[in-house]
């Protein structure tokens, strides 16, 4: 039975005739001859040397100089020049560590690992990865135009076989990781054909961050860059709040919480000086209780926090007929004070409330304010757990997400948006134990960026309640 020729799909060499084709024409093989092959070899030896002292120039200098002064004055000689130069490299690096960083030690790995790592080991990796072309049979592979390293990781500039598009290397992210013994890949596209590969060499986020501390005053709060933890890079990561609503979505213990407070936190002098308000609503009673007196209004129940919601949009309402035909652009002041509405786990008013009518008006609340608050100074900073659409189908109403830990990887593209998960998102293979790391679209990079967020300890929120609180609420008017 299994013998017979109908049980599968006949196998056909392609370089087989097939039955019915009695003649085949193909290429004839002729043999290369041997000074055609030993020329070739000099050739490619004569452009390597031409090309080193253009690629290398300190490195060729160096052996050049080396080679000289043994020549003219010995090997004591040259022996006695390199301590010299020893001391001076040393002096350099204990006098001016960051010049000495960035001049020579980061520019020393970058040649090794451009050697050791990535040149060595580019045609198997991008081969067996399928990012190797093949045309005519022949093999064109992207090539290395360089390698850089900064304190955290190597960015390899990469020049893209024509006729291929930056989305076959998006896709193949882990596979590039692996193949270079990366914990991640990130790609970043500079222009036609040119992309960089970054690669970490270690985990700037491993460490917990503290509180940032809070601004002094509440002039210099820049509401559309809060500070509230740091990039993968060094950098700090700025959430913007002004302007747009934020969504923040993570397993339980994914470290939500440190994101609502150190957005809140970063705001404080603002919310003293009364021209920031935070609306909060704690279905939990857990998260944001603690932080009560910075509140401007505060719900844990089901009824109360709908209530709020609507007086939210009451509010938006007001000032916005106030500003129709007069202002385009809200400026926070005391007046009009910029409002945040930070929701705790808003699913549970959106689809684990029992009654109806709670979803229903609750939804209707955050879809009106997500939808019209922007522009008037309205914003929602809500977390959730479960970013499936039949949890929260407003999701896309938040022009802003974070994903911290997430349960699968399907939910990345959900939170982030399609192809982030391609482009290196990986947040659903974030570690358990680095509670606040995050991914996140930032302004003008299409490339989801790993971020931490600083963690604003019990003490910290205490302390911020004790100090900052007492803030009037100028809206509590209108809003009742
Ligand atoms: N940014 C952070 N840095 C370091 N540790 C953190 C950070 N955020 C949270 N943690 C730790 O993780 C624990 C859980 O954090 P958190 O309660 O904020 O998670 P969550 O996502 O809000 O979870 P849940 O939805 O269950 O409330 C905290 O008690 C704290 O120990």
């Amino acid at each position: 039975m299994l013998r017979s020729s109908k049980a599968g799909a006949t196998q056909v060499q392609p370089t087989a005739p097939v039955p019915a084709q009695t003649i085949r024409f193909s290429t004839p093989v002729v043999e290369t001859p041997g000074i055609v092959v030993v020329a070739g070899w000099v050739w490619r030896l004569l452009r390597l040397l031409a090309v080193l002292p253009v690629r290398f120039p300190v490195a060729v200098a160096t052996v050049a100089a080396s080679a000289l002064l043994a020549y003219l004055i010995g090997w004591f000689g040259l022996a006695a020049a390199w301590t010299v130069a020893d001391v001076a490299l040393l002096v350099w690096w204990r006098r001016w560590p960051e010049s000495f960083k960035t001049r020579v030690a980061r520019r020393v790995l970058a040649t090794w690992r451009w050697l050791w790592v990535y040149r060595r080991h580019w045609q198997p990796v991008l081969v067996v990865s399928g990012l190797a072309e093949s045309y005519l049979e022949r093999q064109f592979l992207p090539q290395i135009r360089g390698v850089t390293c900064s304190a955290w990781a190597d960015r390899v500039r990469v020049k893209l076989v024509a006729g291929t598009a930056p989305a076959e290397f998006e896709q193949r992210v882990s596979e590039l990781a692996h193949g270079f013994g990366a914990p991640s890949c990130r790609v970043e596209v500079r222009g036609p054909r040119d992309l960089v590969l970054e690669f970490p060499r270690r985990d700037m986020l491993a460490e917990r961050i503290d509180a940032l501390p809070v601004p002094d005053s509440p002039d210099g709060i820049d509401l559309a860059a809060l500070p509230v933890g740091r990039c993968e890079d060094g950098q700090p990561w700025n959430l913007r709040l002004h302007g747009t609503h934020v969504l923040t979505v993570g397993v339980t213990g994914a470290g939500k919480g440190s994101v609502l407070w150190s957005a809140i936190r970063a705001m404080t002098p603002a919310i003293t000086a009364g021209s920031a308000e935070v609306w909060a609503i704690d279905p939990k009673r857990m998260e944001l209780s603690y932080g009560r007196a910075l509140f401007a209004h505060y719900a844990d129940a089901a009824d109360e926090a709908v209530s709020l919601l609507e007086d939210a949009v009451g509010a938006m309402q007001e000032r916005a007929e106030r500003y129709a035909g007069r202002k385009r652009v809200h400026v926070s002041s005391v007046r009009d004070p910029f409002v945040v509405v930070v929701l705790d786990e808003v699913a549970f008013l959106t689809a684990y409330h029992p009654e109806r009518d709670i979803r229903r008006r609750a939804e209707n609340a955050i879809a009106t304010l997500t939808s019209q608050g922007r522009s008037v100074g309205f914003c929602v900073l809500a977390a959730l757990q479960d970013p499936r659409k039949e949890v929260l189908n407003l999701r896309n109403l938040f022009p802003d997400k974070v994903a911290l830990r997430l349960d699968e990887a399907s939910q990345v593209d959900m939170v982030l948006g399609d192809g982030a998960r391609d482009r290196g998102a990986n947040a659903h293979l974030i570690d358990p134990d680095l509670p606040g790391v995050a991914f996140v679209k930032l302004e003008g990079s299409p490339a989801p960026v790993r971020v931490r967020a600083a963690f604003v300890t019990d003490a910290d929120i205490d302390h911020m309640a004790s100090r900052y609180s007492g803030a009037s609420s100028v809206s509590d008017e209108v809003a009742r």
